[in-house]
Order: structure tokens, then C-alpha cells, then sequence
């Protein structure tokens, strides 16, 4: 009998965020009729099959009449013991980040399909084999019962993790007028690379960087409209006409990417996760990479024993507080925690020591509100000219 995994069944596990995971079939054995029957009336648009596909070889192979109804279908025998390899744990996830959804994994009894399902769910959750088995065991998927696949599934996400934080080319640099820290991240294998809040004044030196590191920039990101300060992102898009501008679309700013809450960006095997967490403004956003060794840009959300002020553009400090709490605390304690600013010369923190050392955070809710509505600091001087400006990604 067919196991769906719909969009939105992972319940309290996972926020809302990962709901896009879903709506996934797995599947045993089929008939020919199964087959048609499948076809008819439940309207798949991608077929995983993890069998040997050519029919000479395999009788029961669905390839011939998959492909006929307009099914996109992906071919990627998964043998155990022989086929469970990294490379095929490679090939599975990357076939189901392409294929449409719904789609069905299909193998001989639903349990190498539903291993497949696992590999690439705790892939894209940048799960540990811990937490990956605990997803199963939730869904109920009969992975879970056969030794070998969950071995696969652990080697998989051990070398995955690890080859992805040796990967990564890192960079914090400086704007010592505005005190704002800019972010390289790049892929040391394809040089694709995302800039994270640069600055008006730095553009030049940062694309030098780029230039000399090698690097492709994809992406130009900004974790909220910055009122101390222009971003450098319109600039940089007049020298480099390819590159993306992206920053959070309840932001209300004008950029080629208006990210939601969830989305990921990705650059080579590296990727960002997009975490809201308004309240200096309303648009604020994390970015949060697992793939990076455990990294959060909470831009001016929180800052290193500190947080960003909320007495102008749309700021609130409950919702701040709640931000910081509910969506950068319970990140692992050991993230690292790289600000947009720091006053101090500080560079960066941890989820953990924040926790235990902010002198703001570690405060009740209601000692936070007074505390914030009595910090009694100057509006930043180029509000009135960074604003506007950075609505428009920068460009003035
Ligand atoms: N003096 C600077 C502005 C300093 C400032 O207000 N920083 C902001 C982040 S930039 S909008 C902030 O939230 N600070 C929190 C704090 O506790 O310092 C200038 O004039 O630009």
C-alpha cells in the first residue's frame, strides 16, 4: 500500500518551514494495472525508481508507461548491500531536489524507497543520524527496521556535513564607519559565492576580493532595510550585472529574490536557510547555514552581548525578544553567531554563550521591554538617506 508523506505532516518535528519536503509517495512492487491505475488517478508528476529500469532485464519496470503519461522519471538502482554507496545516496537526493512534486519513490517492498526518502529529508534538514532516525521513526518509515540502510543513511550525512564545512571559503570584513561587519561565503569547489550586508563604501574592496579569491559571485543578501548605512548591493550590481540581489520580501525593499521564510539559498553544496526573525525591523531575517559548520548572520536582530534597537522603521521588542528566543536560541548551541555591527571590536559569539551571557536576552520579556524602551541612543545618522535607499537594493 502506498505510504504519502504529505506537504505539512511533520508535525510538531519540524516547523512549518520544511513542509515543502513532502508530498512524497513510497512505494513496493506494482502491477502493470497498479501502474495504470496510479497514472489515472493520482496525478504524480515524478517518478523515483530504484530498480533496474530497462524492461529486457526487469519485466516489472513502470519506466515505459511512467514516461508515457507525462511522468518526468529518474532511473537510480539501489542495490543493498552493493548499491548503498556514497555516490547513490548523492544521486537519490539530488533526483528528488529535481523531481516535481507530488512523486513517488518506488522500489520491491517501500523500504529502500523509504530509505531514500530519509537520506534526502535529513540532507536538506541538515539532520545528525540521531535526528534522522527519530524523523523516521515518526513517520513511521520501514527503513528504520533494516540495519544497512540506516548505516547508509549515517555514513551519508557524516561525510555530508563534514565535506561541506571543509568546503566553504569564509570571510568577515569591516566598514568601520557604520561599524557594520560584511560577509563572503563561498564553495571551494564551483566558487559560487553569496555576499552577505556589504556597504556602499566597501564595494570595491570587497569585489577586489572576490576577484582575487576567484570566486563567481551569485548572490548579494541583506538581512533587513539598514537605516545606519547604504548597502553596497545596487553598486555592485552595476559592476557585476549578473549577480542577484536578495533580502527578505517582508521587508518591503525591491530586490531580484523577495525571500519567505524557509527558502534556502544555495551556492555549490552550500546553502543558507532563510529564518524571519523580525522585530528591529519587520523584515529581518537569520540566515543560517548548517552546511557552513553551524553559522547564523542574525544581522541586527542579535547582536554579541547585545541586540538591535527597536525604536524606529517598524521595530518591536516583543517580537524581538520572541525572535531571538524562539528561532536563534534553539538553533545548536555551538552555531556561531555573526553579527552586522559590533561596537565593541567583538567578532563574533555562540548560540550558547549568548544564551548564558547577553545581557538583554537572558532577561524576562518584561525586564527586556524596559530595557529596550529606555536605551535612550540617537537615531543612526544617515536614517533619512539610508532608508529610502535601501528600499531600492541600495541604488541612489
Ligand atoms: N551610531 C550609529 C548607529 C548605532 C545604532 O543605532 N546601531 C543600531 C544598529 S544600526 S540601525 C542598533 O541597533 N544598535 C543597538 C545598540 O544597542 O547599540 C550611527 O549613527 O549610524
Amino acid at each position: 500500500m502506498t505510504q504519502l508523506v504529505k506537504a505539512g505532516s511533520f508535525g510538531d518535528m519540524f516547523s512549518e518551514h520544511f513542509n515543502q519536503y513532502g508530498d512524497v509517495a513510497l512505494e513496493g512492487h506494482l502491477t502493470k494495472s497498479q501502474v495504470a491505475n496510479i497514472l489515472n488517478n493520482q496525478h504524480f508528476k515524478g517518478w523515483l525508481y530504484l530498480n533496474d529500469a530497462d524492461t529486457a532485464a526487469n519485466p516489472h519496470s513502470p519506466a515505459a508507461d511512467v514516461l508515457q503519461a507525462g511522468v518526468r522519471f529518474i532511473c537510480a538502482p539501489l542495490a543493498v548491500p552493493a548499491g548503498l554507496t556514497q555516490a547513490n545516496a548523492a544521486k537519490v537526493v539530488q533526483a528528488l531536489r529535481d523531481l516535481p512534486r507530488p512523486t513517488m519513490i518506488q522500489c520491491s517492498t517501500a523500504t529502500r524507497a523509504s530509505a531514500a526518502y530519509l537520506v534526502y529529508l535529513a540532507t536538506e534538514l541538515h539532520l545528525d543520524a540521531q535526528a534522522a532516525a527519530n524523523l523516521a521513526n515518526a513517520l513511521h518509515l520501514k527503513c528504520t527496521k533494516m540495519e544497512p540502510l540506516m548505516n547508509w543513511l549515517g555514513q551519508h550525512l557524516a561525510v555530508a556535513t563534514n565535506q561541506m564545512a571543509d568546503n566553504l571559503t569564509f570571510r568577515q570584513l569591516f566598514e568601520k564607519e557604520s561599524s557594520t561587519y560584511t560577509y563572503l561565503l563561498a564553495d571551494n569547489i564551483t566558487k559560487e559565492a553569496v555576499l552577505i550586508d556589504p556597504v556602499s563604501e566597501t564595494v570595491n574592496r570587497d569585489l577586489a576580493l572576490v576577484k582575487e579569491l576567484g570566486l563567481t559571485l551569485l548572490f548579494v543578501v541583506n538581512t533587513h532595510c539598514h537605516a545606519d548605512h547604504i548597502t553596497g548591493t545596487g553598486a555592485i550590481k552595476a559592476q557585476l550585472p549578473g549577480v542577484k540581489s536578495g533580502i527578505s520580501k517582508a521587508s518591503g525593499a525591491a530586490a531580484d529574490a523577495l525571500y519567505e521564510p524557509g527558502d534556502v539559498i544555495r551556492f555549490g553544496s552550500q546553502e543558507l536557510l532563510v529564518i524571519p526573525t523580525p522585530g528591529h525591523t519587520s523584515g529581518c531575517v537569520t540566515y543560517y547555514s548548517k552546511t557552513a559548520g553551524g553559522r547564523a548572520f542574525t544581522g541586527d536582530t542579535l547582536l554579541i552581548r547585545g541586540c538591535g534597537r527597536t525604536d524606529f522603521q517598524e521595530g518591536d521588542a516583543g517580537m524581538l525578544y520572541n525572535s531571538v528566543h524562539q528561532r536563534i536560541f534553539t538553533l545548536p548551541d555551538d552555531t556561531i553567531i555573526y553579527p552586522a555591527h559590533d561596537y565593541k571590536g567583538q567578532t563574533s559569539s555562540t548560540v550558547g554563550e549568548e544564551k548564558r551571557l547577553n545581557p538583554r536576552l537572558t532577561k524576562t520579556k518584561e525586564e527586556f521591554l524596559t530595557i529596550m524602551a529606555n536605551l535612550g541612543l540617537p537615531y543612526p545618522k544617515k536614517i533619512d538617506v539610508a532608508v529610502p535607499a535601501n528600499l531600492q537594493c541600495g541604488v541612489f
